[in-house]
């Protein structure tokens, strides 16, 4: 049995993605700062599933982790760097602490990630699979989330550069970039949009809604498909890629 390491799998599009990976056969360690939340989702998952506490912006946390997860199931053959922060910053109102809190998250979560995956394929003398998180808002800028947004175009900065870098040795790295789906994130940013317009939750969300082409909004379940075929073999010969699952918000 393969192993898969998810960060961020509380809840939302990263809970998906354990269940989708676990149902494809995978062992999964559902990694996340809220060990409670990660804890009742392996527990849904049931058999073979992990919980352990992380917070992605530390590196030692995310190479804890990764270890932890190597001595439960004795391998990791794929790590999807899920974890995210989305706040709504309009642009004066941005300060340095959100700046480090959102980059050390988005990005240094990504950038860990990797190291961390890339040290243990080496150590355990194979190649494997990172997947990073991006966004349609790191394809296209997005209203009110310039933090967010430069986050995620930098994590399709990285997934690039790291393609090449670790091609040479059997480490495929590609990115996924889910639309509107509905999280607690997005939510979030919605209700923030919609209150700063002094309009409601639905308005807010349909700032970012109204362009959907397929006319829904996203379930996590959407994102995690792309995921599963990103992490399994049907996607061997793909890397540095992008791929974009908003329902036809970004064509690309
Ligand atoms: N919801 C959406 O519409 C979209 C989400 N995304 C991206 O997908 C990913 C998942 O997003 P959602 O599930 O919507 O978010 P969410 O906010 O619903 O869940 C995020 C999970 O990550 C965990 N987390 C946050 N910071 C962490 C840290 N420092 N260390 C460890 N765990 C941490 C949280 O505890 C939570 O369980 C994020 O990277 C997000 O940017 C991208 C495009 C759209
Ligand atoms: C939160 C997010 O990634 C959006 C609006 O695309």
């Amino acid at each position: 049995m393969k192993v898969a390491l998810v960060t961020g799998a509380g809840q939302g599009i990263g809970l998906a993605i354990a269940e989708r990976l676990h149902a494809d056969g995978f062992k999964v360690g559902l990694v996340d700062y809220n060990l409670e939340t990660a804890q009742k989702a392996a527990e849904k998952i049931g058999a073979d599933a992990f919980a352990v506490k992380a917070d992605v912006s530390k590196r030692d946390d995310v190479f804890e982790a990764v270890d932890a997860v190597v001595e439960k199931f004795g391998d990791l053959n794929v790590i999807v760097n899920n974890a995210g922060l989305g706040p709504t910053t309009p642009i004066d109102t941005i300060t340095e602490e959100q700046f480090v809190q959102v980059y050390g998250v988005n990005v240094g979560g990504v950038l860990w990630g990797t190291q961390a995956a890339h040290q243990t394929f080496k150590k355990l003398g194979h190649g494997g699979k990172i997947i990073n998180a991006t966004s349609q808002a790191g394809v296209v800028g997005n209203p009110e989330l310039a933090l967010y947004s430069g986050t995620k175009f930098a994590v399709r900065g990285i997934t690039q550069v790291t393609a090449r870098d670790l091609a040479e040795e059997g480490i495929t790295v590609n990115a996924y970039a889910p639309g509107i789906v509905k999280t607690p994130m997005m939510f979030d940013i919605a209700h923030k949009v919609g209150q700063n317009a002094g309009k409601d939750d639905e308005w807010g969300m349909n700032q970012f809604a109204k362009d959907i082409t397929l006319k829904r909004l996203s379930e996590p379940e959407d994102v995690a498909a792309a995921v599963s075929f990103l992490a399994g073999p049907d996607s061997n010969y793909i890397t540095g890629q992008n791929i974009i699952v908003d329902g036809g918000m970004q064509f690309h």
